[in-house]
């Protein structure tokens, strides 16, 4: 059942507190508590003083009218002066009113998202999903290894169970520089997870935390300081490693992994690599001895003559890597410059996915990327603050915004493009992993699903999941990532975005 009602003095989209289903709940549902009066774990809010701007809207909109019908009754006749003029300023004005008009369609319904992280703990505990997040880089050069592992720890910091969070490098440049500093975040990690969730620290991305903090927290100076040491020392090595642009043999024995690329391997002609730098199901433990999230690298085949189609091929390489090493429920991506800035933003996703009457038609969660880099007073709107702030919503109180590429929530199995029902939730709690095969086996098995010809005569990247179709990368990036979810394959699904709580989510 659905009614309307208002608080706080917002108008209040869907309420649910009985979870609004009229079939018997599975075993599972209710030692869960699910069904049993709960409230919804997010609510979709209109924008204050909707009714004054619509009601501003259709005064513009008449007196464009007025206008236009002005134009129309008054055209100097045949032969009279200024005929052409008022013929060509009436077009003029069609066009403007059009456009605004068009314009106007975005501002016209703007729809706020409002979570409730307690009731999500309160009713799940710790029976969350397992999270896979996926960060993207391409070349050692463009994409310093320092911003890359900077956008890793980050994320590997995330307020949430670190045995269900995975997280995955997809490394496009191939390069043993970008593994060597992944391995040194892979160490880093161990003191950086449990300091960020002792002292509640952010932004958990260290480079930028370190940039802004003049001095550490004042019962933990401390280990501030150590940690800042450990942090530049990392930094140094891994800037002089990058500088250098070699590996050391030193460095090389460090790990075994460096053998990947001791032969004729370059960054466009290389094998396949997957390698598990933290296994989180072997009680690899941080320093104050809590279990680590798995970390893995990932560098799909590579062949000369072979289309890699950027950004959406290593998407896909990362979809099958992951499900073979953790298959988590739910997939972040983000890009390598991006960082994470809100370290809850997990369970913020949650709350839509796992709301009990409105998460089957959750297709994803996008969180609005913050740029640090834009001038003062950004002359130019690079920071696209009315894509993310106005048109979004906009297009939310429509059913949902575009997928910009990055920054999103998924379910694995909508990427896979399964139908959802109501029962979908559940699946998103319940995924377990392989617990019996090694961390050699897995990289092994992992290794064979991104080689260069693995999707040759499949539905990859063309029924299933991220489209390749549109990868005349650059020029259609926003495009290319746009997903295989063609409505036949999952008729049921809203978009959603989220905004004030999570604002500032993700920068860079
Ligand atoms: O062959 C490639 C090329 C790019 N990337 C990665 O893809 C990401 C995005 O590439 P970038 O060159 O940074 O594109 P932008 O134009 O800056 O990004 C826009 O377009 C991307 C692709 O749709 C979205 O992911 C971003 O959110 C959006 O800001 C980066 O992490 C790259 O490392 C790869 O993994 N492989
Ligand atoms: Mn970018």
């Amino acid at each position: 059942m659905k009614w309307s009602f208002t608080c706080q003095h917002k108008q209040i989209l869907s309420h649910r507190p009985n979870g609004g289903r009229n079939r018997e709940r599975t075993k599972q549902e209710r030692e869960m508590g699910v069904g049993e009066g709960k409230l919804p774990l997010f609510e979709t809010r209109v924008r204050k003083g909707r009714t004054l701007y619509q009601l501003y809207a259709l005064s513009v909109l008449l007196s464009i009218c007025m206008i236009l019908a002005y134009r129309a009754l008054h055209i100097p006749a045949d032969g009279e002066k200024g005929r052409w003029a008022w013929i060509g300023l009436s077009m003029a004005e069609i066009w403007f009113g059009f456009y605004w008009i068009l314009t106007q369609s975005l501002r016209w319904n703007l729809v706020y998202h409002h979570t409730f992280k307690d009731r999500l703990s309160t009713r799940y505990k710790n029976n969350f999903p397992g999270v896979d997040i996926f960060v993207c880089t391409a070349d050692p050069k463009i994409e310093p290894p320092i911003m890359v592992i900077n956008t890793v720890l980050s994320v590997m910091a995330y307020e949430y169970p670190t045995e269900k969070l995975s997280v995955y490098l997809s490394d496009d440049g191939g390069s043993d520089i970008t593994f060597y500093a992944l391995l040194e975040a892979s160490r880093f990690a161990k003191a950086w997870i449990p300091f960020c969730k002792k002292y509640k620290i952010e932004p958990r991305s260290p480079g930028a935390y370190f940039k802004e903090a003049s001095s550490g927290p004042d019962d933990g100076l401390r280990e501030w300081l150590d940690i800042k040491r450990l942090y530049e020392e990392m930094e140094n090595n891994i800037n002089s490693v990058a500088n250098s642009g070699v590996v050391n043999n030193d460095i090389r024995k460090q790990h075994k992994g460096f053998s990947e690329w001791s032969g004729t391997a370059t960054p466009r002609d290389h094998q396949p690599i997957v390698k598990i730098l933290i296994d989180g199901r072997d009680g690899a433990r941080d320093f104050e001895g809590n279990v680590l999230p798995t970390l893995v690298y990932m560098a799909r085949e590579k062949k000369l003559h072979r289309h890699h189609n950027f950004k959406a091929g290593a998407m896909n390489s990362l979809l099958r890597v992951s499900s073979e090493i953790s298959n988590g429920a739910l997939i972040l991506n983000v890009d390598c410059d991006m960082y994470s800035n809100n370290s809850e933003t997990i369970k913020d996703a949650l709350c839509f996915f796992m709301d009990e009457e409105k998460g089957h038609e959750v297709a994803f969660i996008q969180l609005p990327q913050h740029f640090n880099n834009v001038t003062k007073n950004d002359l130019y709107g690079n920071s696209i603050l009315a894509i993310s702030e106005i048109d979004f919503h906009g297009l939310d109180g429509y059913g949902g915004p575009l997928y910009v590429g990055s920054g999103c929530y998924h379910r694995r199995e909508s990427l896979l493009g399964k139908k959802y029902d109501q029962t979908h939730k559940l699946e998103l709690v319940a995924r377990e992993r392989d617990y019996k095969s090694t961390s050699l086996d897995l990289e092994e098995r992992a290794k064979n699903l991104i080689t260069c010809t693995f999707e040759d005569n499949t539905q990859w990247g063309n029924e299933v999941c991220v489209s390749h179709s549109f990868s005349v990368y650059p020029f259609f990036s926003l495009v290319q990532g746009h997903l295989g979810r063609k409505k036949k394959q999952i008729p049921m699904f809203n978009l959603s975005i989220m905004n004030k709580q999570q604002k500032n989510a993700l920068k860079g």
